[in-house]
C-alpha cells in the first residue's frame, strides 16, 4: 500500500536556487495516498503550492505552528506570535533589522512565530529569545523564532490524527534541523544529500541525491 507521505519544501521540493523543482509536481499530484506538506513558511505559500500543483490541502506551516486539514477543514493553531513577536521587537528596540526590507512579506502572514533574514546577526537574537523561553531555529533559508513546544512533527500527529492514520504510517523527506522532528514522528524518514547535521543524524536514510532529484529518489526507494 502507498505511504502517505509528510514533505519539507525548500531545500527538498525546490532546487538550490529555492525554485521548485520542476519533475516533483506530478509525483505529489498522483501520490495514491495523502499528502502533507510541512513548512517552516507561512500558511499561504503550502496552500497555494498544493493549489498550483493540484493536490489536496492538506499543510503544516509555521514549523508546526499552523496546520490546514482539507479533509475534515480543521484549521488548527498550534502556537501564537504575541511572544515571537515581544522577541523581535525588542531585537529592532537594540538596533537590529529583520532583514526583509520595507514591505516584510515573510512575516505578513505568519500567525504563530516570526522569521528573521540570516543576514542579521544571529546571537542577539538568540539571547532576548532565550530570556522570553523561547528558540531560534535556522532551517538554512531563516531563523525562525518560536516556542520550543511547536514542531512539525508534533503538528503532523495532529494532522495524522484528523486523516484517520497513524504517524508512523508516514514516509518523511526533508533537509533541515526543523525536519528532525517529523523524521522522529514518521515511521519512516528520508534526508536530501544536501540536508544539515542534524537532518542527516535522524533521518533513517541520507539520500545520494540532493534537492529535488533527492524527494524523486526517496520516492523511487519507496515505491
Ligand atoms: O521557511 C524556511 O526557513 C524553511 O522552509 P522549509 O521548512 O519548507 O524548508
Ligand atoms: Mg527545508
Amino acid at each position: 500500500m502507498t505511504p502517505p507521505l509528510a514533505v519539507d519544501i525548500d531545500g527538498t521540493l525546490t532546487d538550490e536556487d529555492r525554485a521548485v523543482h520542476p519533475p516533483v509536481l506530478p509525483v505529489l499530484r498522483e501520490w495514491d495516498a495523502p499528502v502533507v506538506l510541512a513548512t517552516g513558511k507561512a500558511l499561504p505559500y503550502p496552500v497555494a503550492l498544493c493549489e498550483f500543483a493540484g493536490v489536496e490541502r492538506t499543510v503544516v506551516a509555521e514549523n508546526g505552528g499552523v496546520a490546514f486539514v482539507h479533509a475534515t477543514d480543521d484549521l488548527l493553531f498550534l502556537g501564537d506570535r504575541e511572544a515571537a513577536q515581544s522577541v523581535v521587537d525588542e531585537y529592532v528596540e537594540t538596533g537590529h533589522d529583520l532583514g526583509w526590507g520595507s514591505h516584510d512579506l515573510i512575516n505578513r502572514w505568519r500567525e504563530t512565530e516570526v522569521a528573521v533574514s540570516r543576514e542579521a546577526p544571529l546571537e542577539p537574537l538568540q539571547r532576548i529569545a532565550a530570556d522570553h523561553g523561547l528558540e531560534v531555529v535556522d532551517t538554512g533559508f531563516a531563523y525562525h523564532v518560536k516556542s520550543p513546544d511547536v514542531s512539525k512533527g508534533r503538528a503532523l500527529e495532529a494532522v495524522a490524527e484528523r486523516l484517520d492514520r497513524d504517524p508512523e504510517e508516514f514516509v518523511a523527506v526533508g533537509d533541515s534541523i526543523n525536519d528532525v522532528s517529523t523524521f522522529e514522528v514518521a515511521g519512516r524518514s528520508f534526508a536530501v544529500a544536501n540536508a544539515d547535521e542534524p537532518a542527516r543524524e535522524t533521518a533513517d536514510v541520507v539520500l545520494d541525491a540532493a534537492y529535488g532529484e533527492g524527494f524523486l529518489e526517496a520516492v523511487e526507494r519507496v515505491r
